[in-house]
């Protein structure tokens, strides 16, 4: 069981270490000097204001009023309305700034993760925090600036309170000392359940997804459908339960606050007069003080919750780039070294390779290998094994996006490392069974249009989608069209190494021949290589080569060579 206590202090801790602020800082050009002064500036006009309302409303300027304190007034409004544009400008500006840094510096550090990794951190994770936390974070950051200028509005004002009686300060900065302890003690609390409901949101989220991409197999069976409904109901009441439980604190906060105010004020009109001398004359000043207060106040204290999600979401950000880092540690992440000559490669041979997934409790982990074979340029590899088998492990490897744990991939006498991986990878066009299709031809952009269109025509799609400025009009498509417009970007890209995960399989029989029979042998005539996963054993005859998949080892099936 994890220690409540412990568990809160390293939520306090990471939310001081990870702190509004200091992600300002940190992520962008930051708090400058003149944007304190200001919050700063704002705070005095707002004081000023409320003096020369205070010196406005007595009978005495009444019966002579003097226009210097109109001008006054006047400036006062203009140098609220200045310092509070130039506030919300600039905050916006920095924040804008620190969350595109992180959110862009995010997604370059998945980029150049590799596989393995970005498959342990989860990809709905990554979605979740990028898109949420940074979200939030842009929301309502602004808050603390709000906050900080209605922060110095109530020290001017208690200040300017002093001047107009010393008691009258006391009583009121001690008062507003007590209330602030008494906020920040309970923030403390209202930190521990706004975690505990972020932790229970990102559980609701995941079961939102599960609704979505699993909606076909919902619609079909009623109890699956229940079920799911049960679960998402049991998950969505936890969160209302959780989060009105942080509201009804804050509401508990906010009481407090506005009782705050009329205990403040009736101590200032009945108790004060009683132990201060000659206050009557004053009471009406401070009391229009104490309602000054009251707006500025309320706002900082209203932006308390919302400090505390800023900083959760900061930590959380901050959490998945750790988490990211530690993955990728040991590797030169940024390493990019540049093969020579890839593509005029002889061949690639693997040698006593071995790999194994590593699942968190060790068990149920797949592994293949060792693996010692080569593959030659220009040869028609095909591989053919059961389900799971690891035949889709191997092209993973081959591909150097999964690395070996044992053994090495040599590229010649060059050995694949995670620093030349890149450079390696650009030899190949794949398409796995489960691939993604991106509308606009990205790295590809020198495209002939007619080219596509002739292809288009080709795979028989043109029908269906059609190819304008860099983008495919329509993708929505059957998954034999699908993977046929696969092909088409594969073809375009022109690899010295084409590989497909059963491409075949879900075309009619009209494609299926046209692949093996005309596509294939086509590629191998323009001297590339072909690497295919396949079930068709009446089209093996296409390949050079026939390797066997069965739990994770290769077998070879039909071959003039005998090296494995
Ligand atoms: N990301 C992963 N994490 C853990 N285990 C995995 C992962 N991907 C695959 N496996 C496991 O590795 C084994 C081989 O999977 P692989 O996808 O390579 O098989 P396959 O031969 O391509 O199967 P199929 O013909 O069904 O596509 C399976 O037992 C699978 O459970």
């Amino acid at each position: 069981m994890p220690n409540p206590n412990k568990q809160r202090y390293n939520i306090l801790k990471n939310y001081f270490n990870n702190s509004s602020i200091q992600f300002l800082q940190k992520e962008s050009r930051g708090v400058n000097q003149k944007l304190i002064v200001i919050i700063v500036l704002s705070g005095i006009s707002n004081a000023l204001l409320l003096a020369i309302v205070n010196a406005s409303i007595t009978p005495e300027f009444l019966k002579n009023p003097e226009t210097k304190y109109f001008f006054i007034f006047a400036l006062c409004i203009g140098l609220f309305i200045y310092s509070l544009r130039y506030l919300m400008y600039n905050s916006s500006e920095i924040i804008e700034e620190a969350v595109d840094k992180v959110r862009t510096r995010l997604v370059d550090k998945i980029l150049m993760c590799d596989l393995r990794t970005l498959e342990e951190i989860g990809d709905s994770d990554v979605y979740t925090r990028i898109s949420r936390e940074t979200a939030s974070i842009s929301q309502n950051m602004r808050s603390i600036f709000m906050a900080a200028q209605s922060a110095f509005m109530v020290v001017f004002t208690v200040l300017y309170i002093s001047f107009i009686s010393f008691q009258a300060f006391l009583i009121s900065a001690a008062m507003i000392l007590f209330a602030t302890f008494i906020y920040l003690r309970n923030r403390k609390v209202l930190e521990q359940h706004l975690h505990e409901s972020s932790q229970e949101e990102d559980e609701l989220f995941s079961t939102i997804t599960d609704v979505l991409n699993g909606f076909k197999e919902l619609k079909m069976n009623r109890k699956k459908s229940k079920d799911v409904r049960d679960y998402f109901y049991q998950k969505s009441g936890g969160v209302r339960r959780t989060r009105t439980n942080v509201m009804l604190e804050y509401a508990n906060n906010y009481v407090f606050s506005e009782t705050f105010f009329y205990i403040l004020i009736g101590t200032i009109v009945f108790i004060l007069p009683v132990l201060a001398s000659n206050f009557e004359e004053n009471i009406v000043k401070v009391v229009t003080a104490i309602l000054f207060l009251i707006g500025p106040l309320t706002n900082t204290v209203m932006q308390i919750p919302i400090l505390s999600q800023v900083g959760l979401s900061v930590n959380n950000i901050y959490t998945l780039e750790e988490r990211i880092d530690t993955l990728v540690q040991g590797s030169d992440i940024c390493a990019d070294e540049e093969i020579k000559d890839a593509a005029a490669f002889g061949s690639i041979q693997f040698e006593n390779v071995e790999f194994s997934y590593n699942t968190p409790d060790g068990a149920h982990s797949f592994s293949a290998g060792p693996f010692s074979f080569s593959i030659n340029k220009g040869e028609v590899l095909f591989i053919v094994g059961g389900n799971g088998s690891g035949k889709t492990t191997l092209m993973k490897l081959m591909t150097a996006l999964y690395f070996p744990n044992k053994g090495r991939i040599l590229l010649d006498n060059i050995v694949v490392t995670k620093e030349n991986s890149q450079s390696y990878r650009e030899l190949f066009s794949v398409i796995f069974s489960e691939f993604h299709l991106f509308k606009k031809l990205y790295g590809l952009s020198k495209t002939d249009p007619e080219q596509v269109t002739k292809l288009l025509k080709l795979m028989e799609i043109d029908h269906k989608t059609d190819y304008k400025n860099g983008a495919f009009t329509n993708i929505n498509l059957s998954t034999g069209q699908r993977k046929r417009l696969a092909l088409i970007v594969t073809y375009l890209e022109d690899k010295e190494i084409y590989m497909f995960d059963e491409w075949a399989a879900d075309q009619d029989p009209h494609f299926r021949k046209y692949f093996y029979h005309t596509l294939v042998p086509e590629l191998k005539k323009r001297g590339k290589t072909v690497i295919a996963v396949s079930h068709d054993d009446r089209y093996f005859g296409e390949a050079d080569r026939v390797l066997g998949m069965d739990y994770g080892k290769i077998t070879e099936i039909r071959s003039n060579r005998s090296e494995i």
